[in-house]
This record gives C-alpha cells, sequence and structure tokens, in this order.
C-alpha cells in the first residue's frame, strides 16, 4: 500500500495559455493504492459526489491503465472537481507517482507527465499536461510538444475559489480560434516578463506578466464578480489577477506583507456580489510526495 500527496495547481497564469502552471501548497488530493487483479476506484471529500468512481471516466482509472498497473485506488479529494485548480490533474498526477512505485514501473517524473495528461484527456477531451506537470514535478512549469521545464521560484500567490463551477470542458469551448497580432504581441510580451519573474522571485514581474487579452476576457465572462474581485484584490496590492485554469478560481501574484490583505479582499469582494468564496495563502509549492509506503 502507497499513498502519494498531490498539490492543487494553477494554469495558465494569463499568458502562458496551455503553457504554464505552477504547483501550489495546497489544497491538495491524497491517493492511496493497492496491488489489485482489476482497478477499482474509491472517491471521498470535496465534491465526491461529483467524481466518477468508473475508473474509465476517472483520471486516476485511466492513469492506471496507462501504466498497466490495476489496484485499489482511493482518493481523498482535497482539490474541489471543477474548481480551476486542477482537481481532476492533481488526482491523475497523484496517481501516477503512486502506481509508478507501486509496481516499480521506473519512469521518470517527465514521462509520468505524459501518461497523467492522458488521465486528463479523458475527462477534458484534450490531452493538455499545464496542471498535471507542477502537480507532479513542483514549481513553476513551461510544457511544450517536445518537453516540460520545470524551476523552482519564491513569489507569494493567493488562490481564490468561488462556490461556483466551471468545468474545463465548458471554458475550452470559448476561447477564440484566433487572435490579432497585436494581441500575440502583447501576450508574448507578458509570458517573457512572468517567466523573468518567476526567475527572479519578483513578485511585480509576476503579476504584470498575468496580463493577457485574448483567452482571459473570454473566460471572465463566466465567472460571477471578475471584474469587482480582481479590483479588490489590486487596491489591496495584488501586482496581478487573472483566471486560475479554466476557472472559476482566481489567481493573483504578491508582495509577502500584502498577502492577507489580498486574500481577504478577494473573498469579500465575492461575497458582495453573494458567492460565498475561500482563498489558499500560497507560495511556488512542491510536487507530488510519496507520503506513506506499506512495502
Ligand atoms: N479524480 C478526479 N478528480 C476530479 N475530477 C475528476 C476526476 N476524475 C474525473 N473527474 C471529472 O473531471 C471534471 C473536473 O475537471 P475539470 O478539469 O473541469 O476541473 P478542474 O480540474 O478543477 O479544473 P482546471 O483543470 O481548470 O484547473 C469533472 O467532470 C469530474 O467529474
Ligand atoms: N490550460 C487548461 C487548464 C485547465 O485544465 C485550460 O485553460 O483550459
Amino acid at each position: 500500500m502507497l499513498t502519494v500527496r498531490a498539490p492543487a495547481t494553477s494554469a495558465n497564469l494569463g499568458s502562458g495559455f496551455d503553457v504554464f502552471g505552477v504547483a501550489l501548497d495546497r489544497p491538495a488530493d491524497v491517493v492511496t493504492v493497492e496491488r489489485a487483479d482489476e482497478t477499482t476506484i474509491e472517491v471521498t471529500g470535496a465534491g465526491a459526489q461529483y467524481i466518477p468512481e468508473n475508473p474509465a471516466k476517472n483520471t486516476a482509472g485511466v492513469v492506471a491503465r496507462e501504466l498497466d498497473a490495476p489496484a485499489h485506488i482511493r482518493i481523498d479529494k482535497g482539490v474541489r472537481p471543477s474548481s480551476g485548480l486542477g482537481s481532476s490533474a492533481a488526482s491523475a498526477a497523484a496517481a501516477a507517482v503512486a502506481l509508478n512505485a507501486l509496481y516499480d514501473r521506473g519512469n521518470t517524473n517527465e514521462e509520468l507527465v505524459r501518461v497523467a495528461a492522458e488521465g486528463e484527456a479523458a475527462v477534458s477531451g484534450e490531452a493538455h499536461a499545464d496542471n498535471v506537470a507542477p502537480s507532479i514535478l513542483g514549481g513553476f512549469t513551461v510544457v511544450r510538444d517536445d518537453g516540460v521545464l520545470s524551476i523552482n521560484a519564491d513569489v507569494p500567490l493567493v488562490a481564490c475559489l468561488p462556490e461556483i463551477a466551471v468545468s474545463t470542458r465548458d471554458a475550452r469551448g470559448v476561447v477564440p480560434r484566433s487572435a490579432e497580432m497585436d494581441d500575440i504581441v502583447h501576450t508574448v510580451g507578458s509570458a517573457a516578463t512572468l517567466t523573468a519573474g518567476m526567475q527572479r522571485d519578483d513578485p511585480m514581474l509576476v503579476g504584470r506578466g498575468m496580463d493577457e487579452r485574448v483567452v482571459t476576457p473570454a473566460r471572465a465572462a463566466l465567472i460571477d464578480g471578475y471584474d469587482a474581485v480582481c479590483e479588490a484584490a489590486s487596491e489591496a496590492g495584488a501586482t496581478g489577477v487573472t483566471v486560475s485554469g479554466a476557472g472559476p478560481a482566481l489567481i493573483a501574484a504578491c508582495y509577502p506583507e500584502r498577502q492577507r490583505a489580498v486574500a481577504s479582499a478577494m473573498v469579500e469582494a465575492f461575497e458582495d456580489d453573494g458567492i460565498d468564496a475561500r482563498a489558499y495563502r500560497s507560495t511556488v509549492g512542491r510536487g507530488a510526495e510519496i507520503i506513506e509506503n506499506e512495502g
């Protein structure tokens, strides 16, 4: 029996649609695996009632199939589904790390990112790896077709999760199919600024680098209260705010001394709009870890 904790993540960070991701300190999924003749899944925790236990429809079950590693899989959800905090990815990442160790498969973490992305494909229709990469590797990650980079960074973040659901499938449906050249140039400038900010542990550059004009406005329209929450976060000292993943969570960067105020301002702004919300204060966190191994 083996247990792995895999963290929530925030994908895109505005300018890095389907490319950038970052591991958060919390929340996290905890996945326990035991060898079995065929895969079965049991889900408890946040939003468990919305998550299929059929292995073909659960990201962890798809990972077990991809690794040819049948197991009884217990998923304790810390990351609520349809949150924009990489819920389906956290289970996929934890299962990949756990089953790779349980069956001694010897895959590298980079190989496990590809396996876990197949789990994501099963639920969202596309194998984007920008949540599973940081959930497995930790840090700030850059995913391309030809590989994945991970760098450690020390930048305070606030993820604010309102009590509304937006499915990744729906949020991918509103992404424009084309963009104007000046918006593309702007996005490249932002993405480079954000990457430099992560390298330098500079919250101002990270926040400025979140600015993006094509995907974010289309997604923001699906999130009640978006403009008011961004404004409140900025007034409280956020250096940048954007949609986390496919939403409805928002992610903000800030200096350490402003983190508490930014978190409160975001929650209050959602509440002023009649929407309950909670904030997670985080830094750029670690990736999936084995927390129990009973041989
Ligand atoms: N192990 C799992 N954990 C969570 N959701 C799962 C899992 N397996 C399948 N799903 C399904 O995946 C969907 C949730 O994934 P979705 O990508 O919409 O949310 P998310 O992972 O929180 O968002 P994002 O990718 O934007 O951060 C739900 O339909 C849920 O039933
Ligand atoms: N890059 C993905 C992350 C959500 O799974 C998206 O924004 O659709």
